[in-house]
Formats: structure tokens, C-alpha cells, sequence
């Protein structure tokens, strides 16, 4: 199957590192700044950054509302950190007129680690997320200013929760459909598993697709 296009929103936030693990992901990596650019990928990412600077730029850039639709339609999508608040249907602590893309039922607490003083990094176990499920390997999450998920709707798989530290059980990744997000930074270091987890959304949905194709025709 050839390499499903993925874009990564590209206005504020740690574009390249993203566009570098897709690479290594074997996904084709595209930078996203306008419509015509959003209508010709497979999936998207939304990187970490600040979601209210994000919010108004989406706003800015005419790309709020036709990001909504290819969301709502099903497009891959995953967020980190500031992505995952603009993935989440509900947000506390956020100026009273930030709004979200939306997509994953859950409320997302922003900085709810604490501030940037409190940013950290551990081993997670995060099986879901390994290139074999049956291997229980840790993974190395960075958190910075993190937001956690303060709950989450009956449809929303955990795929990952913080162990020890101050702040124990928090859930910090998570699956609702063809939509992934991660509270933490899994393009900063040489750990692709997460971008590869997403690769494999994106290739199950348009293979899916194609068979609908198929069946229909
Ligand atoms: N590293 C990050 O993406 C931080 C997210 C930031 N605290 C926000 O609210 O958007």
C-alpha cells in the first residue's frame, strides 16, 4: 500500500518534530496552512503549542470550520498536549471564549499538571500503543504543561494513564474512533511508536474505505 499523506497543522507549535516521526512512520509528511492543503490528506496532526493562541489562528486562517467537517467526517486525527485540548469536546480552565475543534467526548483540564516549572518525564506502560500489543514495553512520555483527561464518555478507549509522581492514574492518552490523543510529546525523541499507532489508524480507515468503494460499485 503506498504512504498515506499526512498533514500537520502548521501554525504555532513543534511542526517539524512531528513532520520528522510521521517520516519515520513511513507516512508521506505535509505541513498544513490552508483549506486546499487540509482537503488533500489522509489524517492530520495537531501539535503541541498553546491551544488559545492556536484557537485564534485556526480562526485567522479560515480553518476552524472546515477542520470541524473533515473531523466530524472521520479524517484521522491526533493531537498532542495543545492538540489533545483542541480535540476535546469539553475544556475547564480555559479562557471562558476558547473553543475546541472537538471530536473526542472527554473534558480536558488544561495545565492541569501545573505550570511550565512542573513539566516532566517518566515511563509509561502503554501497551495499546506498542507495535505488538503483546509486549508490555514502557514508553518515555515528556510532559510539558500538559492538560490530563478529567473523564471520559463510555465510546473513548484509555490507552494510557500516568504511574507514581505527584499527579498517579491521570489519563493521558486516548482513542475515541479515528481520533488519538496524548497529553504528552511523543515527536520529541526517537520513540516513533505512537506517529507508527497513528500511521496504522490511518491506513485501517482507508482500507476500510476502499472496501466500501468495492462493495458499492
Ligand atoms: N505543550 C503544550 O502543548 C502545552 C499546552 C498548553 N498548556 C495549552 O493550554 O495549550
Amino acid at each position: 500500500m503506498t504512504a498515506p499523506t499526512v498533514g500537520v497543522l502548521a501554525l504555532q507549535g513543534d511542526v517539524r518534530e512531528h513532520l520528522a516521526s510521521l517520516t519515520a512512520a513511513g507516512a508521506r509528511a505535509v505541513p498544513i496552512r490552508r483549506r486546499p492543503e487540509l482537503e488533500a490528506v489522509d489524517g492530520l496532526v495537531l501539535p503541541g503549542g498553546e491551544s488559545t493562541t492556536m484557537d485564534k489562528l485556526l480562526t485567522a486562517f479560515e480553518l476552524a470550520t472546515p477542520l470541524r467537517e473533515r473531523i466530524a467526517g472521520g479524517m484521522p486525527t491526533f493531537g498532542s498536549c495543545a492538540g489533545m485540548i483542541l480535540l476535546a469536546d469539553r475544556v475547564v480552565d480555559a479562557p471562558p471564549d476558547q473553543r475546541t475543534l472537538g471530536g473526542i467526548d472527554m473534558t480536558v483540564r488544561r495545565n492541569a499538571f501545573g505550570r511550565q516549572v512542573d513539566s516532566f518525564e517518566q515511563e509509561m506502560r502503554a501497551p495499546a500503543l506498542a507495535d505488538d500489543p503483546a509486549r508490555d514495553e514502557a514508553i518515555h512520555a515528556v510532559f510539558i504543561r500538559a492538560p490530563w483527561a478529567e473523564e471520559v464518555g463510555a465510546g473513548v478507549e484509555v490507552l494510557a494513564t500516568t504511574v507514581g509522581g505527584r499527579h498517579p492514574g491521570r489519563i493521558v492518552a486516548v482513542r475515541h474512533g479515528a481520533l488519538l490523543a496524548t497529553a504528552f510529546h511523543p515527536e520529541l525523541g526517537a520513540d516513533a511508536r505512537v506517529h507508527r499507532f497513528f500511521v496504522r489508524m490511518i491506513r485501517e480507515q482507508t482500507g476500510a474505505e476502499a472496501r466500501d468503494e468495492i462493495a458499492r460499485t
